[in-house]
């Protein structure tokens, strides 16, 4: 993997995620050491119940590290503060909207918050970066719309507009193809591919698309059982890394073809 720590957008050293008790503490993963690159689509991926949403929500600092360090733009994550970090990532969840009750560019818009006032009001600079946003993802025609009145799929390209009209380096998202048909979970991974080739932002996202992911990203996060590990998927694939993932007796990894298939 290229180590230029110029280009290092978010890095885990050493780093332990897990949940802590008041009687013990349950290790999720430890010993995760990753450097990700700036303007590049990154891939998280593992069976069920590995840990993906537990490594992004440590990554975003919404639950704490056992140990270990995070470093976003080469600072660590525990120097942060909150408005600093809303400026550099942006988080995309798959959990239903409380505010569905708002338009599209009501929605899009609250991405400004970081740089608003505390009333919210939007300045010329806002009001540009939102409509660049609905641009980028091509949603203005759904503009007026309430929220509620939208599918799953124009819901999640009114989400993803809400964390481009952020600015921030790198935005986040937890499996945002959930609850797509096929159609529309590529045509989601595909424009989160456009964005980071038109924006130069980085995208991290975790998802169950190990196919799609393949074939998409630049940068694979691989989560299994014994470790996690950081490649492009071509060297993933030559280093057998995906047949680890489920257990053979169902499903199998193909190299040839770059997917899984169905053991007979
Ligand atoms: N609040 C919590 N307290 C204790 N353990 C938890 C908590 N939330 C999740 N876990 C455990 O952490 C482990 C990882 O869960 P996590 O949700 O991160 O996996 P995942 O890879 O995102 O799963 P999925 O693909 O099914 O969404 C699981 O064993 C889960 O039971």
């Amino acid at each position: 993997m290229n180590e230029n720590k110029s280009n290092s957008i978010l890095k885990a050293k050493n780093l332990s995620i897990g949940y802590k008790t008041r009687k013990k503490e349950i290790v999720v993963s430890h010993n995760i050491n990753f450097d990700l690159q700036q303007g590049q689509l990154i891939g998280l991926v593992g069976a069920n119940g590995i840990g993906k949403s537990t490594l992004l929500r440590t990554l975003i600092k919404v639950q704490p590290n056992l140990s270990g360090s995070i470093f976003l733009n080469n600072r660590d994550l525990k120097e942060t503060s909150t408005i600093e970090l809303a400026k550099q990532l942006s988080i995309v969840l798959t959990e239903s909207l409380a505010s569905k009750n708002l338009s599209v560019y009501e929605l899009v818009a609250l991405g400004r918050h970081p740089y608003t006032n505390w009333i919210g009001n939007l300045s010329t600079e806002d009001t540009q970066k939102v409509d660049e946003a609905i641009g980028l993802v091509n949603i203005s025609d759904l503009k007026e719309k309430k929220c509620f009145e939208l599918s799953d799929g124009q819901l999640q390209k009114v989400m993803i507009a809400r964390a481009l009209a952020q600015d921030t380096d790198i935005i986040v998202l937890d499996e945002p193809t959930t609850h797509l048909d096929m159609y529309h979970k590529a045509y989601i991974l595909k424009l989160l591919q456009r964005l980071t080739k038109e924006t130069g932002k980085t995208i991290l996202f975790s998802s169950h698309e190990i196919d799609l992911a393949i074939q998409l990203c630049d940068t694979m996060l691989v989560m299994t059982t014994k470790n996690i590990v950081c490649d492009e998927p071509c060297n993933l694939i030559e280093d057998g890394v995906f047949n680890s993932l489920f257990p053979k007796d169902m499903i199998a990894f193909d190299t040839k073809t770059g997917s899984f298939k169905i053991s007979q």
